[in-house]
Order: C-alpha cells, then sequence, then structure tokens
C-alpha cells in the first residue's frame, strides 16, 4: 500500500494508472476509520481496479463553534485498517497544500444542500462540496463511494456530479450499524456510556417510523410524531430535526410514497451531534 502526501504526485499517479486502462475507486474520508468507512472501501474494490482512500479532516465544512479541533486523527490505526482491506493507494494531503493561504474558490449546491444539515450548518455542504471537487480533480475517480448514513450528503454530491457534467459513478453503500442499531460514526468516539445507551434510540425511532410506513400509515405528521416521540423519552436528546424527505432533492413530502423518500433525524445527544435515516 502507498501513502501519498502530495497533491502533485498523487494526481499525477491517477493519470498514469488511468492511462494504462485502470479503473480508479475514491473512498473520501476524515479518517478515524471503523466498519462503516471499510464497506465502503469493499464496495469501491468490487468496482474498481484501483482502490484510493482519502483521509483529510476538512476545515472548511465545520463551523467555528464546532469540533474541528477535537475531530480524532489516528493515522496509525487509519493506515492499518486500510491495508487489511487492501486499499492501494492512502491519499493524506496536508491543510496547507489543500487551501494555500491564497485560496479563494469555493463550490456551492443550492437547493438539496439547503434543508435539514443544510439549515444548523449553513457552510457545511459547501465545504463538503469544495473538498469533493479538489479531490475528484486530484484523483481523477472512475467511481467515488460514499455512506448513505450521510444521505444528504450523498444526494448533494450527486448533484454537484450532475450539475456540472464530472465523469464519476457515484456508488452508495449501506449503514453499518452496531448491535442496537446505532450508526457507526467516528462521533461515536465523544459519548460516554451512558450517553452511548441512549443513542440506540435514534435506529429504534427510526425502526418505529418505518414499521408504520410499512403498515400502510401515509401521513408524514403521524410517522414524525412517533419518531419524535421515542427520541423524546431520553433527557439526553434534543432534536434539530425530524423529517421525511425525498431522496433525490431532500425536500419534505406531503405524503409517505414507498420506496421515494426517507426519515432524517439529527439530535443532540448532550454536546454531540449525531445524524441518521432510514428509507422507507
Ligand atoms: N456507519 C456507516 N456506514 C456506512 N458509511 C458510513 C458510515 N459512517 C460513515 N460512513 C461514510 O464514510 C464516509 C466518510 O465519513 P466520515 O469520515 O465523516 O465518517 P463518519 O463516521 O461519518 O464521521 P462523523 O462522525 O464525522 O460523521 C462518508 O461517505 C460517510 O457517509
Ligand atoms: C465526504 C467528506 C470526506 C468530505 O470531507 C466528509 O464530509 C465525510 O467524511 O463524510
Ligand atoms: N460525515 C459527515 C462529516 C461531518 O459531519 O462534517
Amino acid at each position: 500500500m502507498q501513502v501519498i502526501r502530495s497533491i502533485n504526485e498523487m494526481q499525477s499517479t491517477s493519470i498514469s494508472n488511468r492511462s494504462k486502462g485502470q479503473l480508479i475507486g475514491l473512498v473520501p474520508t476524515m479518517g478515524a476509520l471503523h466498519e462503516g468507512h471499510a464497506s465502503l472501501i469493499d464496495t469501491a474494490k468490487e468496482k474498481s481496479d484501483i482502490t484510493i482512500v482519502s483521509i483529510f479532516v476538512n476545515p472548511t465544512q465545520f463551523a467555528p463553534s464546532e469540533d474541528f479541533q477535537q475531530y480524532p486523527r489516528e493515522l496509525e490505526h487509519d493506515l492499518a485498517l486500510c491495508e487489511k482491506h487492501g486499499v492501494d493507494i492512502v491519499f493524506a494531503p496536508s491543510e496547507e497544500d489543500i487551501y494555500p493561504k491564497s485560496y479563494s474558490t469555493f463550490v456551492e449546491e443550492n437547493v438539496v444542500s439547503k434543508g435539514l444539515c443544510g439549515i444548523s450548518r449553513p457552510n457545511h455542504f459547501r465545504g463538503v462540496t469544495t473538498i469533493c471537487a479538489k479531490l475528484f480533480n486530484i484523483v481523477r475517480p472512475d467511481v467515488a463511494v460514499f455512506g448513505q448514513k450521510d444521505a444528504q450528503q450523498c444526494a448533494v454530491i450527486r448533484k454537484m456530479i450532475d450539475d456540472l457534467q464530472m465523469p464519476i459513478e457515484l456508488a452508495i453503500s449501506p449503514t453499518i450499524r452496531e448491535e442496537d442499531g446505532l450508526a457507526k460514526s467516528s462521533r461515536n468516539q465523544y459519548l460516554t456510556p451512558e450517553q452511548r445507551k441512549d443513542a440506540g434510540l435514534i435506529f429504534k425511532a427510526l425502526s418505529e417510523g418505518k414499521s408504520l410506513a410499512d403498515n400502510g400509515v401515509q401521513s408524514v405528521d403521524r410517522i414524525i410524531a412517533e419518531v419524535t416521540h421515542t427520541l423524546g423519552t431520553s433527557r439526553r436528546l434534543r432534536i434539530i430535526y425530524a423529517s421525511i424527505v425525498d431522496k433525490m432533492m431532500m425536500q419534505p413530502v406531503k405524503e409517505v410514497k414507498s420506496g421515494e423518500c426517507l426519515i432524517a433525524v439529527a439530535c443532540w445527544l448532550d454536546q454531540v451531534r449525531l445524524i441518521d435515516n432510514i428509507e422507507l
């Protein structure tokens, strides 16, 4: 496995591999890798000849009040996981190379990114689309793999790829969960044992909502009432949003149509912000 830190070296390596006809798969990450990331790597390996994992904690997607400084950085552990899963190249650029002092160009999607997390994290997706556009230009992937756990992120990236005619296939990998259903996430590390117990309520609430829909309930209000009721049973949990939206544009729906929408939630578990979703 090769570890590349230089942007120029990553770009020339990819250009050379592409010229040999090799398909390149990219898994963009912020590191602190877990089984969720591992399943994205496995998906990338199935779809490409060369699998590249990028590791970069992207400052532009964090608000000044958020956890950029505190975000876990565990390069040795990450390299071991990548090696174990047969990654060919880890691309781990420095912040100064990605955003030199003179940096001034941003990519912004203006519809899909504005609701849900876009309300409480107004510049977040602008940071995500900017870093992904840069990674796509540097790594030149044929396929880029993202996790369904971040459903709005997937929809925003899909729209950017489409709007900007980027020649990239978007592959979406299912959410990998803990035994009690909690979506695996690097931020789960922040949870105390008591908070970790209450975190299981998020998937419980989503599953109860889905079960109503599976039993023919089409009323958005009825399903959201159930979801918020369950989340409300923990005094530690504060709901940021709980919405039913269409899968492509992330806009609120009036009525549940099976196969077309999902329940998305974000909440504060004390000081830790968690998101999850379930397809209906
Ligand atoms: N449990 C999971 N199942 C599937 N994909 C996941 C899971 N967790 C993260 N991913 C995906 O991994 C990619 C990189 O995500 P990231 O490095 O931010 O990890 P994370 O665990 O989501 O961290 P965070 O706590 O910051 O949300 C994203 O495409 C994300 O959707
Ligand atoms: C896609 C991403 C790596 C961009 O920084 C990040 O938003 C993430 O880890 O989901
Ligand atoms: N996986 C989402 C990255 C973030 O919350 O910044």
